[in-house]
């Protein structure tokens, strides 16, 4: 069963994805980042790449892509909040720039 990060979780998982550039919403609900790539193609094939843990982990982004951006919005809808889902897959996404 999925659950929300607890404050130990959240002070060991989220201080490097702060570092990569994700931003934590005020209610600490979600985590934000947008990558920026050369263009459209690009921009898709990281969508494309991302989708593919998203299915196969079962943990979707919240995502809008306008021409070489694509930005993100992750949270765990099942529990209202940031799970290690939604670590894990920031970190998958920033692997796969
Ligand atoms: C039934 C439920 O929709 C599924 O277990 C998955 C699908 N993908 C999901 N993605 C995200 N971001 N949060 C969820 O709670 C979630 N739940």
């Amino acid at each position: 069963m999925t659950e929300r990060l607890s404050d130990t979780a959240r002070g060991t998982l989220l201080p490097p994805l702060l570092e990569a550039g994700w931003t934590v919403s005020d209610d600490g609900k979600t985590l934000s980042k947008t990558f920026e790539f050369e263009d459209f193609p690009n921009a898709f094939g990281f969508m494309t790449r991302a989708a593919i843990y998203a299915e196969k982990w079962d943990h979707h982004p919240d995502w809008t892509n306008t021409w070489n951006k694509v930005a993100v919005t992750l949270t765990t809808h099942d529990v209202g909040g940031l799970s290690a889902l939604d670590a894990k897959l920031a970190r998958k996404m920033d692997q796969l720039i």
